[in-house]
């Protein structure tokens, strides 16, 4: 099991940098040096261009630059003007080698941005954004501090034009852009130096779930049952059932007016939609529903935990419909806006409001899928491979949910199981996979 790694939003980190019991200049001195241990790491001893912005972003430049050199790498270091807080000027002081101007720097095989990191609050200027794209284009290998310099921390935004990265050391706890598009997409590998500080919170990366083990004395509705509503398109709702049964329950059900072909033999499809059954663990309804809001409808008639995707999240209307209805909502972008409106805010914010408005559990899918609690938590997932686009994934992913809901986890602990395990089981797919390969591979 991978333990959840905290996520801080700027004003958050800035609070934990704060309380840090080892000082501010000591903090610096830590993620100067991360970021000189992790660019050699990764580069190797080779020319290297550190370039420093005015706030302590490029104070971590000049430590790093410092301790490269110190470690025997040919450093120099371009800065966009002076520094103008105490920690980069005292930083600066303990350089004393020339500083270039930044638009006049010629490049180098490894080029380190240290221009801005969490404090950045609008694009770049046109000049220091062009030089820094020039001088990444012309490095072999190109790294950042923190994040890339013109990266939005809490929302993940490109406020100007950002080159891509080969490696982003990220300082003290992971920011919501290294898990946010489009900022996630031109980091390239992301590392955490650890600077000694320690913030737990609500927000943090999904990592891999502890899941419930199967009892000796197990039976197959102990291990829990997941009855399916199947709709207009019922081959959607085979591969929700299906991944289901290979996500651990015990016992899969259809309700269908009509036979669907193609389900495996285990997966019992009956007339009428007990949905009250106290044995159901949790109901599904969604995929492949079309125009039957009359099943949505029945599906909140039922006091048993839910899964709510696709289609039926269409026919909610109201958010508020769902209070108290124990429900996991599996919306992706189109489906949100749908049921949320356009909500202000970063991806982050909106998946809370979406969860407080709804009181569900909600999944916000896409390239950075997160789950949000109405209790303020949340989860980020782990970068999964882009062949997850592919129809169907989406299905998958809610029949296994509803698995690990019925199996016996909570709604959001079954959710965030749910997304992480369907990334490593894309990756095992590889890229070739449809939707019916990711079943295979749980
Ligand atoms: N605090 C700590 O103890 C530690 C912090 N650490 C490090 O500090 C980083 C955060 O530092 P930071 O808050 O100084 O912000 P940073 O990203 O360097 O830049 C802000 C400066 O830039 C300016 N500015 C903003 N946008 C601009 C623009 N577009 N164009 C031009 N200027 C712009 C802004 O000025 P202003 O907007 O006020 O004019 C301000 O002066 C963090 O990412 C990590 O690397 C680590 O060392 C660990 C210890
Ligand atoms: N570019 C991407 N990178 C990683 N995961 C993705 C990407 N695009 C989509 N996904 C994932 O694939 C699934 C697609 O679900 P959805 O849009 O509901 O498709 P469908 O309705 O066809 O099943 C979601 O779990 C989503 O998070
Ligand atoms: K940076």
């Amino acid at each position: 099991m991978t333990a959840h790694r905290p996520i801080l939003a700027a004003a958050a980190m800035r609070t934990a940098e704060a309380a840090a019991t080892c000082g501010l200049t000591e903090l610096m001195e830590r993620a100067g040096r991360g970021l000189a241990e992790a660019a050699l790491r990764f580069a190797g001893p080779m020319p290297a261009l550190v370039l420093c912005g005015p706030g302590n972003n490029g104070g971590d430049g000049y430590v790093a630059a410092r301790l490269l050199r110190e470690r025997g790498c040919p450093v120099r270091i371009a800065a966009s003007g002076e520094p103008n807080t105490d920690l980069a000027r005292a930083a600066r002081s303990q350089w004393n080698g020339p500083i270039e101007a930044l638009d006049e720097a010629p490049p180098a095989p490894l080029l380190i941005d240290c221009l801005f990191g969490t404090g950045l609050k609008r694009a770049l200027e046109v000049a220091v954004s062009e030089a820094l794209i020039t001088l990444v284009e012309a490095s072999h290998i190109a790294v950042a501090a923190d994040l890339p310099s013109g990266v939005e921390a809490d929302s993940g935004a490109r406020l100007s034009p950002v080159p891509d990265f080969d490696l982003t050391v990220a300082f003290g706890a992971l920011k919501p852009a290294h898990r946010l598009m489009p900022a996630m997409a031109g980091m390239g590998r992301v590392v955490l130096a650890d600077i000694g500080i320690d913030a737990p919170g609500p927000w943090f990366e999904i990592g891999e779930p502890v899941l419930p083990s199967i009892a000796p004395d197990a039976h197959k509705f102990s291990r829990g049952l997941v009855h399916c509503l199947a709709g207009e398109m019922p081959g959607a709702i085979a591969l929700s059932a299906k991944a289901a049964a290979h996500s651990g329950a015990g016992y899969v059900r259809i309700s269908t007016s009509l036979p669907i072909a193609g389900l495996p033999l285990s997966v019992v499809q009956v007339g009428d939609a007990q949905v009250n059954d106290p044995k159901i663990g949790c109901l599904l309804v969604g995929p492949g529903l079309g125009k039957l809001p009359q099943l949505l409808t029945l599906a909140l008639v039922s006091h048993r935990p839910k899964v709510i995707d696709a289609d039926a999240i269409g026919h909610i209307g109201e958010p508020g419909r769902l209070k108290g209805q124990d429900a996991v909502l599996t919306p992706h972008a189109g489906e949100f806006e749908r049921l949320f409106g356009a909500l202000p805010g970063t991806k982050a914010e909106q998946a809370l409001a979406a969860a407080e408005a709804s009181g569900a559990v909600v999944v916000f899918k896409g390239p950075d899928t997160l789950v949000a609690s109405p209790d303020g938590r949340i989860g980020f997932a782990p970068p999964a491979p882009a062949w997850l686009a592919t129809a169907g994934t989406g299905d998958v992913l809610a029949g296994m949910i509803a698995a690990l809901r019925a199996r016996g986890l909570p709604a959001f602990e079954a959710a965030c199981a749910g997304v992480w395990l369907q990334g490593r089981a894309a990756e095992r797919a590889g890229a070739s996979m449809i939707a019916d390969d990711l079943v295979a591979q749980l």
